[in-house]
């Protein structure tokens, strides 16, 4: 019997999680603007690693509460936590500046990591760390009139959460993602559309969550041992050779291949799956 995610357990202050349908939760970043500060980094971090260990989670929505993904960074937070501290020399503030970037990073780290799929679900203004985000994540569906920006440069940063590092890998066109990211323009959902950001935009709110549940329905139905395999050998295959992704999938198929749900998975396409 399908078993429904004990979301009790997921206490954390800056996120929003739920869980309408066995296998699925939903996080949803909660704060003004949902921007993003310390406090939120540390508990997305907390809260993939939770769900990635969870075995009652096979695949995890990822959005922002209200009408705004979110407006990134905390620039007031931020701002005070990066300020010159009186007695610290240059070398001082940088070993703190640089844990800070580090708390920053593994959030996004988090998420890549996490063996479940993990579905942006863009419902509106998505700047700056946003995009950080919802590139870690593995699918990405957004509302027509979400509006997203590499919002970085326009505070003076050089993006450090992962745009960097992702987006080039997410959308094939190198001069398209430097535009984005030295300009930091808005670009809508038609653009996201188009070069590959999103897979599919939605009319509005309503239309958005009911293709995320439907898309999260129908993963969560497969068997986990072939859809974490799958997450697992896509991301590995993404920074290595093809000659390297193939012989790691070998070696990773050599011992799942063996799964009772191959065979349950080729007598029924309603079969159902234990947890692993
Ligand atoms: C160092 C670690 C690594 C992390 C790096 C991450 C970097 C980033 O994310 S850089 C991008 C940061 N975000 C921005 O630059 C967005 C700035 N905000 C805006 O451009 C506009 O506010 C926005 C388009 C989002 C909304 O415009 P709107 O006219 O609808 O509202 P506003 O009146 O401008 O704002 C409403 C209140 O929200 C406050 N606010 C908005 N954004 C931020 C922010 N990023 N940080 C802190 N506060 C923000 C704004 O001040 C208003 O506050 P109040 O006046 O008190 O109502």
């Amino acid at each position: 019997m399908a078993e429904k995610v004990s979301v009790e357990s997921y206490k954390y202050d800056t996120l929003q999680v739920s869980s309408p349908i066995p296998y699925l939760l939903i996080v949803k970043m909660v704060s003004k603007g949902n921007l993003m500060n310390f406090q939120m980094w540390k508990e997305m971090s907390a809260c993939f690693n939770q769900a990635s260990n969870d075995e009652t989670v096979r695949v995890v929505i990822l959005s922002g509460a209200g009408d705004t993904f979110t407006n990134g960074l905390d620039l007031e937070e931020a701002a005070a936590a990066l300020a010159p501290k009186p007695g610290h020399d240059a070398a001082r503030s940088g070993f703190k500046i640089y844990d800070i970037v580090g708390i920053a990073q593994e959030c996004t780290n988090a998420i890549e990591k996490c063996v479940k799929p993990v579905i942006a679900a863009v419902n509106g203004a998505c700047y700056g760390g946003g995009l950080d985000v919802i590139t870690a994540c593995d699918i990405r569906l957004c509302v027509a009139d979400a509006v997203f920006a590499v919002k970085e440069l326009d505070v003076a940063i050089a993006q450090d959460m992962g745009t960097l590092q992702r987006l080039p890998k997410v959308v094939a066109n190198d001069s398209l993602v430097r535009e984005l990211c030295f300009t930091g323009r808005d670009f809508t959902s038609s653009e996201a559309l188009a070069c590959g950001l999103v897979s599919k935009v939605s009319k509005d709110s309503d239309a958005l969550w009911e293709e995320a549940l439907q898309m999260a329905e129908l993963i969560a139905k497969k068997s986990p041992i072939g859809v974490q395999g799958s997450k697992v050998n896509l991301n590995f295959s993404r920074n290595h050779s093809i000659p390297d992704g193939l012989a790691f999938n070998r070696a990773w198929n050599a011992v799942m291949l063996q799964t009772e749900d191959i065979g349950k998975a080729a007598a029924s396409p309603d079969a159902t799956f234990t947890n692993i």
